[in-house]
């Protein structure tokens, strides 16, 4: 378990005192894959160097697997660090070495004899899927193959912590939900907890059972993936979400729809879990004499299931529009009215 108490991180900086980190407090569980998402500058890196004991909080306590990392030093804290590995948004290979060489290096670190490092990196190249690649250098890799490189060499020690530093941002999204799936794949075989630092909802949505939001250096958000998709409660939030369900381009199409159909409701609908796949639409219209005009959808696959976003167009008599937002609403479909169209 890995707990962050009340902390705070001050940088001295030319302009004056700057709290990077203010006041957080967070519990991430045994073999979780939690994420950290946040713009630029809202203070990610700067926790995740607090969790891995590069840093120290100026305030407030860091505790991983019962340790305080916020109070041990020298050897102690060199020790509990092994625990905790690391994944790079540039992969921070050692060039000069080949595939194989890079993942031994931890070991030869950590004393282990030649033959037994041998059968290690072998059994991590398996883990990772890069058989046949042990005597390649990093320049003759793609992305993809230097972030398993990345993954092998973090896991050669058997950490209990893995922190991800962006560690998909460099890749192609085809490359990105690769890794992400070996990631999820490690989780489940190892047990290991997973934190990862990102700016992109996605990666929240694919592989994360948990999230929290920064925003200059705060968590403002926190909960399970889909609570947090299904409820957005901060402005920022909301803006993640809707950067993934597409509904933040919609504003032309909202003008385009409230002049052909000057009458009704546009009406968002938010589906979660079974209900993504149930006929809720069809009953709309059969049950309360309603039309119903699609205009956005999208549906996205998260760790705890489905969630579906719909934007409808809703017309007919008041009486019955406002009957069939009811029925919405008893059937736990979400609803928002966005804007009236008369
Ligand atoms: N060593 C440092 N000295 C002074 N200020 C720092 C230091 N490290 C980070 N900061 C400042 O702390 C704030 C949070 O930075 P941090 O790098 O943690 O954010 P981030 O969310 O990881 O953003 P990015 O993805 O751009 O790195 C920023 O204003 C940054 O300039």
């Amino acid at each position: 378990m890995i707990a962050l108490k009340n902390i705070i991180k001050k940088y001295t900086t030319k302009n004056g005192p700057l709290t990077a980190v203010d006041n957080v407090n967070l519990t991430i569980n045994q073999s979780e894959i939690f994420g950290i998402i946040g713009y630029s500058g809202a203070g990610k890196s700067t926790l995740i160097r607090l969790l891995n004991g590069l840093e120290q909080p100026t305030e407030g306590e860091v505790i991983v697997n019962d340790l305080k990392f916020s109070h041990i030093k020298g050897k102690e804290l060199r020790e509990a660090r092994q625990k905790v590995s690391m994944i790079f948004q540039h992969f921070n290979l050692l060039w000069s070495r080949t595939v194989a060489e890079n993942i031994a290096f931890p070991l030869e670190i950590a004393g282990m004899s030649k033959v037994e490092r041998e059968q290690r990196v072998q059994e991590l190249i398996t883990l990772v899927g890069l058989e046949g690649r042990e005597q390649a250098y990093p320049s003759q890799l793609s992305g993809g193959q230097k972030q398993r490189v990345g993954i092998a060499r973090a896991l050669a020690n058997n950490p209990q912590v893995l922190l991800c530093d962006e560690a998909t941002s460099a890749l192609d999204p085809e490359t990105t939900d690769n890794i992400l799936d070996l990631l999820v794949d490690i989780n489940e075989r190892l047990g290991l907890t997973i934190i990862l630092i990102t700016h992109e909802m996605h990666v929240i949505q694919k592989i994360c059972h948990r999230v929290a939001v920064m925003e200059q250096g705060r968590v403002v958000e926190m909960g399970d993936v889909l609570e947090v998709f299904q409820k957005p409660q901060a402005p920022i939030t909301k803006r993640f979400v809707s950067q993934l369900t597409g509904t933040e381009d919609t504003n032309a199409i909202f003008q385009n729809v409230k002049e052909h159909y000057p009458t009704g409701k546009l009406v968002k609908l938010v589906f979660v879990g079974e209900r993504t796949e149930e006929p809720v639409i069809s009953q709309l219209v059969k049950q309360f004499d309603v039309s119903v005009s699609v205009v956005h959808g999208n549906i996205s696959q998260t760790k705890s299931g489905p969630y579906g976003t719909l934007v409808v167009h809703i017309d007919g008599a008041s009486e019955n529009i406002k009957k069939a937002l009811q029925f919405l609403h008893q059937v736990d479909v979400q609803t928002e009215v966005i804007s009236y169209a008369n």
